[in-house]
């Protein structure tokens, strides 16, 4: 199930780290309270209402270098240089190659769409005529701050090589999926509905198409560009790839096909999964992870780790893959506020339920829960909406590894990696995100690469705060009421 919960944004009441929880709380009552009754957001005083917008997006980070001479079939108007639409900081933002046509793609176009939404989005605020002026301002300020607290990656950072992905025309996707044939679905989404196509040349392709009907057109070119421009720098053998993508008659991206599907559907599936393609999936997705946190040109934020976004290819490789919701953060942010809220019930961290905190804890949180999936054969939320964490956490405290393992596991599985992965699960769904640990320690973890496992119980019994001991700071769920009341509150939000 996933669920978008609007929040109105609250850009600068950021919760600092220092804030207390309590205070958040008032801050937050405060904001409700000045809201009530208004359409939208109001803009108070000082305060600034900064949309989305200007949160950091892959969009502007498409490493373009040059063209296809087979791409030019595809064009529906808007091409030419896209100088005239940007400014002159923007156009410092860009590669070079994106400021002019490439590839018969109206880039123009496209990025005019973006800027036109926030102006769009603006325009949605309440006491326009007296806030348009203030907050244009602000905006161009909050702009200016991205920038500087960019400042050390430019574009010339970031290493071009030339992209292997395609403008694909519309009437070479419909041939492909037999004209978008039911029986060509593999899947679909809230955002999404993919379709197995073969292209001319015999390549076996998933077709995703944008469908989120509810959203506005630019809105939803917007989440397009944001996808593309994500996906199309990542390279890591476990992260789904991009072949190419098609923007006429709708919007398409256009990825490698994944044999074996979704790793929920093999998961939750009749038959019982066996251990090894588990623990296999568990390790990838950390590696996935950690390159997406670390290794990749940009720090980015998946923000849908979730059994159905793990697609398992051949010999059962995890790739992460759905980059919709993913966003990247500068180096020197210490996380990011987002709203709406959009993730999956169940896998959603507390700080970024209640509050819109968004950044790689988010998706450490979320991997914890997978872990926990994987681990007992049980949902994130089960069909009588019980949460797994809330179900798992006091069994992990008691060491109850018996009642935790999967019962269709039998004795089929090894109990090292058994116990890695309980204990990666249990310090990666801990309620505090700065006690839960980064995904390189839970890769070392998982691979056994921190010592034996009863050296790591040693150590932690020794008083030693190692990461391990902090990452097992289980306060909250013992007493449980924090992490309970915040995922009814949450609860309610999504029911409301
Ligand atoms: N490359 C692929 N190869 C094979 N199947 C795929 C591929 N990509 C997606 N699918 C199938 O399509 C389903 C939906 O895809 P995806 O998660 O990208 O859509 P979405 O609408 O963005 O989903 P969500 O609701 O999670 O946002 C997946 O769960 C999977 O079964």
């Amino acid at each position: 199930m996933t669920v978008q919960v609007e929040i109105k944004d609250q850009r600068d009441q950021i919760p600092q780290p220092e804030m207390e929880i309590g205070e958040i709380g008032k801050r937050k009552k405060e904001m409700e309270e000045t809201e009530e009754g208004e359409e939208g957001m109001k803009v108070k005083g000082e305060e600034e209402f900064v949309c989305d917008e200007n949160s950091p997006r892959g969009v502007f980070e498409i490493p373009i270098v040059g063209t296809d001479s087979d791409q030019s079939e595809s064009s529906s108007g808007g091409g030419g240089d896209v100088e005239g639409t940007l400014s002159v900081p923007e156009k410092a933002l860009l590669p070079a190659a994106l400021l002019q046509e490439v590839g018969g793609i109206p880039w123009k176009a496209m990025i005019g769409c973006i800027k036109k939404k926030s102006v769009w989005r603006f325009s949605t605020i309440p006491l326009l005529a007296a806030s348009y002026e203030i907050s244009r301002k602000n905006f161009k300020r909050k702009l200016a701050r991205i920038r500087s607290a960019d400042e050390g990656i430019t574009s010339d950072d970031i290493p071009f090589c030339k992209p292997s992905w395609r403008n694909y025309g519309f009437s070479e996707l419909s041939a492909a999926t037999n004209n978008f044939s039911p029986e060509n679905l593999l899947g679909k989404g809230g955002q999404a509905e993919v379709y197995k196509g073969c292209l001319s040349d015999g390549k076996i392709v998933a077709v995703k198409r944008l469908m989120k009907k509810e959203k506005e057109n630019e809105e939803r070119t917007a989440d397009f560009l944001s996808e593309l421009g994500i996906i199309a720098h990542i390279n890591h053998p476990n992260a789904a790839r991009l072949l190419g993508f098609g923007i006429e008659s709708g919007l398409y991206l256009v990825l490698e096909f994944i044999p074996h599907g979704s790793f929920a559907s093999a998961l939750f599936g009749a038959e019982s999964l066996e251990w090894n393609i588990r623990f296999k999936v568990a390790l990838g997705v950390a590696e996935g992870l950690n390159y997406l946190h670390c290794e990749c040109p940009r720090r980015i934020i998946h923000r849908d780790i979730k059994a159905s976004n793990i697609l398992l290819a051949e010999n059962y490789e995890p790739l992460i893959s759905d980059f919709g919701l993913a966003k990247w953060l500068p180096e020197n942010w210490a996380h990011h506020v987002v709203f709406p809220i959009e993730g999956t019930f169940g896998y959603l961290a507390p700080e970024y339920f209640m509050h819109g905190i968004v950044d790689e804890k988010t998706d450490v949180f979320a991997f914890g829960v997978l872990l926990l999936e994987l681990i007992t054969g049980r949902r994130a939320v089960d069909s009588s909406r019980q949460s797994l964490v809330i179900w798992a956490k006091p069994l992990l405290d008691n060491n109850s590894f018996k009642e935790l393992t999967d019962p269709k596991l039998g004795d089929d599985y090894d109990q090292t990696e058994m116990r890695r992965t309980m204990l990666a699960a249990s310090m990666c769904i801990n309620h505090s995100s700065s006690m839960r640990p980064h995904m390189n320690r839970v890769v070392q973890l998982l691979k056994g690469e921190d010592g034996p496992l009863d050296q790591l119980k040693h150590k932690s019994m020794d008083g030693d705060r190692s990461f391990l001991l902090e990452a097992c700071d289980l306060e909250d769920y013992t007493n449980n009421t924090s992490y309970l009341n915040d995922l009814s509150r949450h609860r309610e939000l999504v029911l409301e």
